[in-house]
Formats: structure tokens, sequence, C-alpha cells
């Protein structure tokens, strides 16, 4: 598994020097980062997890490092700040991003550390939340996401105990990433929880694991017999 993380210097006292009144203007300057960020990443097949703003996880499986330098470059012009770059590799996306870090850390210059490791499989899991619609209906739209927050909370914990790594990614659905080993804890997980189903995709990157997944996930929806069901894409 190979994630190349950026990391933004100095991102709290960029906060910091725009005064009191600036929570909408990092929220505005952020989003618009993400966007230019999803917008790059998707083009090349990866996926950039918004798990925080002064630091991008970007699965980088099936991306040519030339293609990551271009992302690095883009970024780095419409960053308020310097940036600090490394790709990071492990056999789970946990010790990839451990790695990665590790990388920055021990960087003594902001110049990006890119090196070449051999691309994987990449494995997403999609998991979504049986019948939400009518839950919100029953509850309200807080109380639903409420419900949902403290359900994938717990199963975020299990899947990073599992070397995975996850994102909630607005109504009832979180992404999570996996090394292909671990799909058997996955699926024993989601068939002893009633809520949820999940779609499983693998593909040579992020953005054709997770077409699988979502793939996957509409093939259960067709027959609602399954509680998982995995579609390897190869677009
Ligand atoms: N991020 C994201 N949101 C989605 C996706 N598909 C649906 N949603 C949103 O997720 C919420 C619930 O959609 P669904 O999961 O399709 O609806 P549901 O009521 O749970 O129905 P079932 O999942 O079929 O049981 C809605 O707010 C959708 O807009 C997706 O692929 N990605």
């Amino acid at each position: 598994m190979k994630i190349l993380l950026m990391e933004f210097i100095g991102y709290k006292e960029w906060t910091e020097s725009l005064g009191y009144d600036r929570e909408w203007k990092i929220q505005d300057i952020q989003s618009s980062i993400y966007k230019v960020v999803n917008d790059e990443i998707s083009r090349v097949g990866g996926f950039a997890l918004p798990v925080r703003y002064d630091g991008l996880i970007i699965l980088a499986d099936g991306i040519p490092n030339k293609h990551l330098l271009e992302i690095y470059t883009k970024v780095k012009e419409i960053s308020p700040t310097k940036i600090n770059a490394c790709i990071g590799y492990g056999k789970t996306p946990r010790e990839a991003e451990i790695n990665a870090h590790n990388c920055i850390l021990n960087s003594l210059s902001d110049e990006p550390k890119f090196s070449i490791i051999h691309d994987e499989n990449v494995v997403a899991c999609h998991f979504d939340y049986n019948n939400f619609t009518s839950l919100t209906h029953e509850l309200s739209f807080y109380a639903a996401y409420m419900r949902v927050m403290r359900l994938y909370s717990k199963l975020s914990e299990s899947i990073y105990d599992f070397g995975g790594i996850s994102q909630y990614l607005g109504g009832d659905n979180m992404i999570a990433f996996i090394d292909e080993d671990t799909l058997d804890k996955i699926i024993k997980i989601v068939e002893n929880m009633d809520e949820i189903k999940v779609g499983i995709g693998i593909g040579k990157n992020a953005r054709s694991a997770m077409a699988g997944a979502t793939r996957a996930l509409d093939e259960i929806r067709s027959k609602r017999e399954d509680k998982w069901k995995i579609v390897k894409f190869s677009t």
C-alpha cells in the first residue's frame, strides 16, 4: 500500500494570522484547496482522504510518481503555507501512513521525498447504513447523523486495529481502505452487525476500487439478500 502524505507547514500560525473573525475564511480556503486536490487526484485515479485540513492523505497506488509530483506542485501553488511531502509504503494503509509521517518528521528540507515504490491493488470498503432515509424521517437529520457517527466511530476503531484507514463521507457512508489479507475480518464484522452492509471494490487504484465498491453496494440493493459483495473493477 502506498500513501502520499502532504503536510501544510505552519498551518496553526497561518490560521492565527487571519485574526479572530477567521473560521469562515479557513473553511473557504480549505474547501477550495480540497476541490483542487479532489479534481486533480481523481483525474489520475487516486483519492484524497479529507481526514484533516492541515495535511492530505492520498491513496497513491497505481499512480505514476510524475502525476504525484504534478499534484504536489499544484497544491504547493494554492497552499497558504509551505508543504512537506513524502510517499510511505506499508503492508497495510496504517503502516504506509505511519511511514510517510515518519519520513516527513525526519525530513530536513521541504523538498518532496518521492521514492519509487511498486504498486499494489487497492481494496476499498464502502459501508452503508440500511434504510438511512427512513431513519432520518423517523428521527431528524441530526439525530440520524449522530446514530451513524456512533456506529462508524466504533467500526473505524476496529478497522484501524486491522491496519485499515477510514473516512466518513457524509450521509450514511463511510469508506475504508484495507489490506487484501484483512478482507475476511471486515466481512465477519459486517455479518455480525444488523444495521449495515458493505460494498467492497478491488482495483489498480483508489478511484477504480471505490467505483467497484459502489457497484457492489448497488448489486446488494438490487436483491437485498446479501450484507456484503466484492467487485473487481478494472478500468
Ligand atoms: N458520499 C456518498 N453519499 C451517498 C452515496 N449514495 C447515497 N449517498 C447519500 O447517503 C444517504 C442515504 O442514501 P442511501 O444509502 O442510498 O439510502 P438508504 O435510505 O440508506 O437506502 P439503502 O442504503 O438502500 O438501504 C443520502 O443522503 C444519499 O445522498 C455515495 O455513493 N456517496
